[in-house]
Order: C-alpha cells, then structure tokens, then sequence
C-alpha cells in the first residue's frame, strides 16, 4: 500500500502533519535507519466503510467511517471510537498513531488502533445511534477481536455504545466475548474505574508536573476546556487534590470565576442539562478563546485537536498545559511553547491513564476476575506516574521537551520490537 502524506490544507491544521512533525524530530535524535522510518511511519491497515442507517425519518442515510490499524508489533492493536461531524481519515490515521506511542510510553502490550464515524451524536436520537453503531461493528466483524483489534470510547462514545458493540459482535460470533472492547458498563464486564480513568491520569500528569514545576497543589488554578467524560473527571479529580478550576468549558461557552468553580455542582449541573453547560450559573459567561489567555498554572485542553495554534499560543499564561485531548496542540505552535518556557505534559503520556484502565478490564475479562477500585486506582497510578518520571529523565537525557522525549521512549521500544521480531 502506498503511503499517501498528510495533505497540509491552507490555514487549516491536520493533526496528522503535527503527529509526523514530532516523530520526525523525534527518529532524528534516536538515528533510526530509513527502512525502519518507513516501517513505523505507513500504518498496517486502513478501513473505510459505508454505513447504511434507517433514520427515525423513514430515510435510509448512509455514514463514512473508518478505523485504521497504525501498528500490531508490541499486541493486539487499541484505541477508541469517534463519533463527531469532524472525523476524517487524516485525523483518524494521527489518532491511531497517537494510541500506538502511547501505549508503548505507558508500556502496555497493545498496537495502536483508532476508529471514527462523520456523524453528529447531538442531533441523532438513541435509536438512530444503536443502528449506527451496530452497522459499524459488522462492517468491522474482521478487523475486530479481543486477540486482533479492541475498541473503547472516544469522543462521542461512551458505555452505551460499546454494550451495543459487545452485543452485535458477540451474537455475529455466536457466543458471549466480553474482551473484544473496553470501556463497557459494570455489568457486562466493564471495569471500575475506567470512566474516570483518562481523567485520572491527568491528573497524576498534573500533580507530577506540579512537582518538578515546585507548584503547591493547594495554592494552584487551573482551566478545563471540553467538559465531557475526560475534561469533568479531570477537573473533578484536580480540585480534590487542593487545586482551584478558575474555568471550565464546552461548546456552549466558556465559565470563569476566579474564587474558583464548584466542579460537583457543575457536573451536576450538566447531567441534567442534557450533557450541555449552557446556562450555568456559578460562573461568569465568557468566550472559548478567552479561556486559553485566563492566568492560571494549569491549563488542561479536553476537547479535541488543534485547538492551541499560531493563532492563541502567545496569549497563553499557564506555567504548564496538561493534554488530556489527543493532539489539542498544533506542531506549529511548538516552538512558542518552549520559547516561552511552559511545560507541556504532552497527550500520548498525559491522558493514557485511559488506554491503562482498558488494558484491566481487557485483563480482567481473560481471566473472569474483578479488581477492586482501590487495586485499578493504584496500579494505574504507579503507571502513570513511572511513565512522568521516564520521560522526564529522556527529556533531560536528550535535552528536549517532555512532547519530544515521550516520541523518543515510544519509538525506541517500538523500533527495538520490531528489530528483535525481524521477518520483514
Ligand atoms: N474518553 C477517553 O477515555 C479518552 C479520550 N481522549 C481524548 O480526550 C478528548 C475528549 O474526549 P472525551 O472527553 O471522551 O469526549 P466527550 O465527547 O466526552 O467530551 C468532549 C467535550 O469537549 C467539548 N468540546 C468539543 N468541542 C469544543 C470546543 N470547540 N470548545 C470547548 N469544548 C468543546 C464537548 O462539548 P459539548 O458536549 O458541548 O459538545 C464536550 O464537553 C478527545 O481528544 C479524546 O480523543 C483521550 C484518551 C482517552
Ligand atoms: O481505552 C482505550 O482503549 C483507548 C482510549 C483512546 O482512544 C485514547 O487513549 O485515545
């Protein structure tokens, strides 16, 4: 398959030319040979698919969707689902490279894999979204499997949909098979923990950082931009630990108050505002942009790509950016960053507490067992925490950005994988 290059549109940023920019900066400094370049950087597979949806209408729509296999050499290849009217095929290939560096950071024995769907969750009933996302798991009923490819959510996507994955797989294969997908409920074998799990992970990247920054957790602010499930459980696990959320935010605005949020009554508020922030009066209204330029300590994006660019990166204050979206910083935005001295806890380290707390409930369905929440907290604490302290000592090592180091742990284990593997 020839390997088609990320397509740079004018003014537009592509998650993908960010993701190449940093692996190449990153093969550089570890003086990886061509072939092997090559090897790491062509995904191993790449599935487009039409799905046709009965609408609530009567109408017969068809959806886009996609998922891309980036690599199997360290396991069976993860990574989540989206459902936004933004997928493309170049975000979702980043993204599958994303899962692929991450897990290798964490070390935990999984590929990296991403899938997505052009659709909008906001204006699809229940329905609709269950025949969605049935067509899209027997359009996938190959590529997935609890040894080959497992699934879990993303933006968009949360339990629900992956009950209905487990269901409409487990029936096309004749027989209950909890492991092919992570993220589900409790009761379908589901793990503790794993909701708040990205979240979580975050946090610890943010206390970590706080740390080497001598930042006191209970005298430091901090902004959440995205409210959903990692940008809540974030903000929510950070105020329990002393910090004071100064702003939150979604597609409805952004909330300031500078004696700091009530993220519980915030959460609360959400949950019965059919998932939106919009009216929410413990704060004041002010634009999304403004959020990036509040100054706090911490400011940790939660909704999606490219949302720190040319454009904002010189108005932001944080001493540090926890990056709990996938990719919310544009390569070009990079050197300003640095410039600037602001620490950045980069994506594939910082939210990987997510992908960790799947890989127990993927564990914990091939051995029929159940950890208890204490045991899930703590094991991925320690792995998110020695993961920080690795990658701060590369960072060093190297005399680059924690972003860069954590491109240069993942490589090097995968490249040595694959070295060690050989047969090409
Ligand atoms: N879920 C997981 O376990 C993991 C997720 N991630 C990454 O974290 C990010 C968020 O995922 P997740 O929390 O699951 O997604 P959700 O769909 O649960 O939440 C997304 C949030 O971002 C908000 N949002 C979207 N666009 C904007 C915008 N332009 N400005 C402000 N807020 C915005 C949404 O607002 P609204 O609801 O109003 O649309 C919503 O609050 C993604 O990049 C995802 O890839 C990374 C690792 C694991
Ligand atoms: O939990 C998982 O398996 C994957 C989560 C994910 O998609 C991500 O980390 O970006």
């Amino acid at each position: 398959m020839a390997y088609i290059e990320p397509a740079p549109i004018k003014d537009k940023e592509n998650p993908l030319e960010s993701m190449m920019h940093r692996f190449d900066k990153a093969v550089e400094l570890l003086g990886i040979s061509d072939e092997m370049y090559h090897i790491l950087k062509v995904p191993r597979k790449q599935v487009t698919v039409g799905i046709p949806v009965t609408m609530d209408s009567g109408k017969i729509k068809v959806f886009e969707g996609y998922r891309v296999i980036h690599s199997t050499i360290l396991g069976p290849s993860k990574g989540g689902i989206r459902f936004d009217p933004d997928v493309n095929i170049d975000e979702v290939r980043a993204l599958a490279a994303w899962m692929t560096w991450k897990c290798a950071v964490v070390d935990i024995p999984y590929g990296g894999a991403k899938g997505g769907v052009a659709c909008n969750p906001r204006e699809m009933s229940a329905g609709e979204m269950e025949r969605l996302m049935r067509g899209y798991t027997m359009a996938l009923l190959d590529v997935f499997g609890p040894d080959q490819d497992i699934p879990a959510p993303d933006m968009g996507t949360g339990q629900r949909e992956m009950a209905w994955l487990m269901d409409e797989y487990s029936k096309a294969k004749g027989m209950t098979i909890p492991a092919v997908v992570t993220g589900k409920p409790l009761v379908l074998g589901g793990s503790l923990g794993r909701t708040e799990a990205t979240g979580r992970g975050v946090m610890v990247s943010a206390l970590a950082g706080m740390e080497k920054l001598r930042i006191n957790p209970y005298r430091a602010t901090a902004v959440v931009q995205g409210f959903g499930n990692v940008g809540s459980h974030a903000a929510s696990l950070l105020r329990e630990r002393g910090v004071s959320i100064h702003a939150i935010s979604d597609i409805s605005g952004a909330y300031f108050n500078d004696k700091g949020i009530d993220i519980t009554a915030a959460i609360a508020y959400r949950d019965q505002n059919n998932d939106s922030l919009d009216g929410f009066t413990g704060a004041e209204l002010i634009s999304g942009d403004d959020l990036f330029s509040i100054p706090v300590d911490v400011l940790v994006p939660a909704a999606k790509e490219d949302v720190i660019t040319r454009r904002n990166v010189e108005s932001i204050q944080a001493k540090m950016i926890v990056e709990g979206a996938n990719g919310p910083t544009s390569f070009k935005a990079d050197d300003i960053i640095n410039d600037k001295g602001i620490m950045v806890v980069p994506d594939i380290l910082a939210n990987a507490g997510g992908v960790t707390v799947s890989y127990f409930e993927w564990v914990q369905n091939r051995i029929g067992y159940k950890w208890t929440l204490e045991r899930v907290n703590r094991r991925t604490d320690r792995i998110m925490k020695d993961a920080f302290d690795h990658v701060y000592e590369v960072s060093l090592k190297y005399k680059v950005s924690l972003r860069i180091a954590a491109y240069i742990v993942a490589i090097d284990k995968v490249s040595s994988t694959y070295k060690f593997r050989g047969g090409f």
